[in-house]
């Protein structure tokens, strides 16, 4: 379960005053559940995403991921909260372009703990439609693919909280829908938990609990 509690968010804008990115009174999800973040630019999406994760520790307040609040640990203890517990699918595939797509799903693995066995990477490959294209770079994928191998690098740590910010932006429809319907596929059979933070109506629409933010949210 995720529990936000009177969360602030604050940057200095450069001119020694400061920008509120982020206001968030109070914010739950349910073990297993899934839902959308829905809010205009600028409106925080992203910086909760990074709370969530422990990649940005938040100007006050309190975040409990499956009953660890991030907000009390160490850096060291979030790195290994976030390789452990957190998939994230980001804007952009963000692969590592000198590995091979069976590295980077590997390394992602390893990072968590986890060891992948050749017929488990191959089954991984399979259900994105990626089979035979493990050995392959980055650059010699369409984007689609990309954003599909950045899916598995994500769930091949068998996350508990997987994270997607604008997953399909960089997409086109067909492949969106490809993404999206694998993600929720993953996370139905799996029961983690999901949050994708979205601009595109039909992304929006394939989730029955949506989260509205307003820009400057307080
Ligand atoms: N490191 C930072 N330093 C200063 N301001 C920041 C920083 N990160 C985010 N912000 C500001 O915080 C606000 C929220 O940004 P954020 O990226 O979380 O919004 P978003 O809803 O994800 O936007 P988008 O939909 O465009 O991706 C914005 O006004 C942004 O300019």
């Amino acid at each position: 379960m995720i529990e936000v509690r009177n969360l602030i968010c604050e940057f200095p804008d450069g001119d020694g005053r400061v920008i509120r990115a982020l206001d968030v009174p109070s914010f739950t999800l349910e073990d297993g559940g899934a839902m959308a973040l829905i809010g205009p630019s600028g409106s925080g999406k992203t910086t909760l995403l990074h709370c969530l994760s422990g990649l940005m520790t938040p100007t006050k307040g309190t975040v409990i991921v499956s009953g660890a609040d991030l907000t009390q640990m160490t850096r060291q203890e979030k790195c290994r909260f976030r390789a452990q517990k957190v998939g994230y699918v980001f804007q952009k595939s963000l692969i590592l372009p000198y590995l091979t797509v069976a590295e980077n799903i590997r390394l992602s693995a390893r990072l968590a703990g986890w060891d992948l066995m050749q017929d488990e990477l191959d089954g991984l490959l399979e259900s994105v439609g990626l089979s035979g294209k493990g050995n392959r770079r980055p650059e010699h994928l369409s984007g689609g693919e990309q954003q599909r191998v950045s899916f598995l690098r994500a769930v091949a740590r068998h996350p508990s909280l997987l994270l997607a910010d604008e997953p399909t932006s960089g997409l086109d429809r067909e492949n969106g829908k490809i993404l999206m319907n694998l993600m929720l596929d993953y996370q139905r059979r799996t029961k983690c938990m999901l949050l994708c933070a979205t601009h595109d109506p039909e992304v929006q629409a394939l989730f029955e609990n949506q989260y509205f933010m307003k820009r400057g949210n307080a």
